[in-house]
């Protein structure tokens, strides 16, 4: 099966639409004000709007107050949430909407223990943990850390470029790959040449 595939950090209406003419599975909008790639809701609202059918909207959080969480949920409507930081199983599920958790690589990470913790994620995305970056940092972690006898899905984050996607594919088998830094001019600009590269190698690797 193709592994799926999520750009994250979108900002701008046009690279939404080149990803989703790429056939790209999902966009990541990062709600979370401290990150480099916040998009206003109303802007990402109207993107939204613009999309084709099937194009899954992800709605990024890190430890952010419920309240805000439960008004993008209302106006932007995500078919997924994806949280980042310390949420705990019961505030993730308080929304009674799909999530991802996201479970951050560092050195001591078992990331059995950690899903267990979670039964109502959808599935988890794992990231680097960059010291000083809950996400988006461009850095890769071991991939030969992924465990390979989790049943729920897992997405493969951290530091994918066009360039590395296919060893990472091949070594890794995720469900699904995420990616924001990989395909950037800068934080929250995607670049057309680098997107499409990182699709046709996702393509290549899967079909
Ligand atoms: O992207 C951000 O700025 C961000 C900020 C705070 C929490 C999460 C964030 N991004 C999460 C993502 O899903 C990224 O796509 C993921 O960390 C991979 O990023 P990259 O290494 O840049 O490809």
């Amino acid at each position: 099966m193709r592994t799926r595939v999520k750009f994250c950090g979108i900002t701008r209406m046009n690279d939404a639409l080149e990803a989703a003419a790429l056939g790209v599975d999902a966009l990541g909008f990062v709600f979370t004000r401290e990150s480099k790639r916040y998009i206003a809701l109303e802007n990402a609202c109207v993107i939204r709007a613009a999309l084709p059918p099937f194009v899954a909207c992800v709605a990024l959080f890190m430890d952010d107050d419920a309240v805000w969480v439960a008004e993008v949920l209302k106006k932007f409507g995500p078919d997924y949430l994806q949280f980042h930081g310390n949420e705990d199983a019961g505030y993730c599920d308080s929304f009674a909407s799909p999530y991802l958790k996201a479970i951050a690589m560092g050195a001591a990470q078992n990331v059995a223990a950690f899903a267990a913790k979670y039964p109502g994620a959808g599935g988890f995305l794992l990231d680097s943990h960059a010291v000083g970056a809950a996400g988006g940092s461009g850095e890769t972690f071991d991939w030969t850390r992924v465990p390979r006898d989790i049943t729920r899905p897992l997405l493969l984050a951290g530091g994918l470029t066009p360039d590395n996607i296919a060893d990472a594919i091949r070594q890794v088998q995720p469900y699904g790959v995420d990616v924001s830094s990989g395909i950037e001019a800068a934080p929250g600009i995607k670049d057309s040449q680098k997107m499409r590269k990182f699709i046709e190698e996702v393509n290549r690797v899967s079909a």
